[in-house]
């Protein structure tokens, strides 16, 4: 209704009004929504102009809380002051949809008595080159990166420490090639600080934690901080656009796990986000980028946009129904579709790059579609990294480096390259308005127990399986199939 007769003659709320909170002051309520317990109020200070009319001016204070049946706001339930503007900064309003002047504005109902937090979740990177066979051994010991057949699950860590033992000496090159480490902890933290304080600048108070899942700070750490916070309400954000089973449903996994079996944390409402790579703004920031960066070769219109994604494993996307390359394959059609709506069309191609292991991969092979390219012809070249959205070993060894030479090697004249999104302020704008949007479907975690967690808890039966696990799976190396498997893991 509209709001008169109060001396706010421009000011209207989807609600009714209640009357003021405080007689004695310019301040007034509205019951803006109604749900099961009671009105969402929103009060208002009202400040008088030079002219004596009042209005609510830029300045003005709105407060919010929860009445009771009555529609009476006590004080206990009345919630810190916010301000809220529109786009144009001049209008002020709180929960619910207000109307001031002649434009509607919605404003998200995160109530602020919650202790609201972020996770997000994130690979994990070796910190140091002393760091990459503990680092390896945790990524390899996860049964969502190397599926064994549950019979064989008691030999996921022996394998996990073979296979880490081979194949560290060749990651150490990587990470000795860039520096000595993975860059991926600190632009990660980076990242959760934009975010906290786009979040802050949106009116949403929400700790931002991060937690990984093969190195420091762990998805455990993260999540012992989030208890010890008393968080009542959480947002999980992977750092991973599209969804794939060894990635974000591997972290999503382990969270599971974990709330399900804590008593505090199974009553947290949680909303997971469980893939965001159809988000206008992610797209626009990628548009944005590649945009950018064809603008520096001489010819723009001549270059060969080449997505590279990494790859997984194709057992991953036609045995357990993966959607990493569907989702792969319809985000980068959304963003040809933006650059073209820039009037860019340039021609582009995707393949799959970092592949481990003696299995069959998603296909095309960045390596082997490169050298292709060259031979057909193609002069120009930039390479887009889409499936992660911070410089990692793979973007800055292995695409910068190896697929630079090779291309080079192969008759490609002019290489450029992407950077990874990090902290791109469209991007982080973006990411917290999907928190902001993911937040009202919080609901908790069952409280059963995960039938497919293994129980590494009991250290006898832990030694058993670890000693017979070793055997078998040295007898297994012995095999000429796992011998040629150990090969691959090493170069
Ligand atoms: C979307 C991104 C990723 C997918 C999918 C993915 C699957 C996947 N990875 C491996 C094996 C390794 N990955 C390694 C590093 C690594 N992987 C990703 C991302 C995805 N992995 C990132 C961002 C990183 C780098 C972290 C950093 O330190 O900068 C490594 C270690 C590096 C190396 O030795 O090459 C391995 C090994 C498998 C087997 C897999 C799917 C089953
Ligand atoms: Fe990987």
């Amino acid at each position: 209704m509209d709001v008169v007769g109060l001396g706010v003659p421009h000011l209207k709320t989807s609600g009714s009004f209640i009357g003021n909170a405080n007689h004695n002051s310019s301040e007034f309520c509205t019951r803006t929504t109604t749900n099961g317990h009671g009105a969402s109020i929103t009060c208002y200070s009202t400040k008088k102009s030079q002219d004596h009319s009042t209005s609510l001016a830029p300045h003005s204070v709105s407060l919010h809380g929860l009445a009771d049946r009555n529609g009476i706001l006590r004080k206990s339930h009345l919630l810190e002051p916010v301000i809220n503007r529109n786009p144009a900064g001049q209008t002020f309003c709180s929960v619910g949809t207000c109307t001031v002047g002649q434009s509607l504005v919605e404003v998200p109902s995160h109530a602020t008595h919650e202790k609201v937090g972020v996770l997000l979740l994130n690979l994990g990177g070796p910190e140091t080159l002393q760091d990459v066979q503990p680092f390896l051994f945790n990524l390899f010991a996860d049964p969502d990166i190397i599926r064994l057949p549950r019979l064989f699950r008691f030999l996921q860590r022996p394998l996990a420490q073979l296979i880490s033992l081979l194949r560290a000496p060749k990651s150490k090159e990587g990470y000795a090639a860039i520096g000595g480490g993975s860059p991926l902890r600190r632009i990660t933290d980076e990242q959760a600080h934009a975010l906290q304080m786009v979040l802050q600048a949106k009116k949403m108070h929400a700790n931002v934690y991060v937690g990984m899942r093969y190195w420091h700070p762990f998805t455990e750490e993260a999540i012992h901080q989030i208890k010890k916070d008393r968080i009542t309400k959480l947002v999980v954000l992977p750092l991973y656009p599209q969804y794939s089973i060894s990635t974000s449903g591997s972290s999503i996994r382990l969270l599971q796990s974990i709330f399900r079996q804590d008593s505090y944390l199974s009553g947290v409402p949680v909303s997971i986000i469980k893939s965001w790579y159809r988000r206008e703004g992610y797209i626009k920031s990628m548009a944005d980028l590649i945009e950018r960066e064809l603008q520096i070769f001489s010819k723009p219109e001549e270059v060969m946009i080449f997505f590279s994604a990494h790859g997984v494993p194709i057992s991953y996307v036609e045995e357990a129904g993966d959607p990493y390359r569907d989702q792969m394959e319809e985000c980068i059609s959304l963003i040809m579709e933006e650059l073209k709506s820039r009037s860019i069309s340039n021609d582009y191609t995707l393949a799959y790059q970092s592949r481990v292991g003696p299995v069959q991969w998603l296909k095309p092979y960045t390596d082997e579609v490169l050298v292709e390219l060259g031979q057909k012809g193609v002069k120009s070249l930039l390479a887009v990294p889409v499936s992660f959205v911070s410089e990692h070993i793979e973007t800055l060894e292995e695409i910068d480096m190896e697929y630079k030479e090779l291309a080079l090697e192969s008759g490609i004249e002019n290489w450029g390259r992407v950077p990874a999104l990090g902290c791109t302020s469209s991007f982080i704008t973006d990411l917290a308005d999907a928190v902001i949007e993911a937040l009202p479907s919080a609901m908790s975690m069952s409280t059963e127990k995960d039938s497919s967690l293994v129980d590494d808890t009991d250290p006898v039966r832990y030694a058993i399986n670890l000693f017979f696990g070793s055997i078998l799976a040295f007898l297994l190396l012995l095999s000429p199939k796992l011998i040629s498997a150990a090969r691959n893991y090493l170069n």
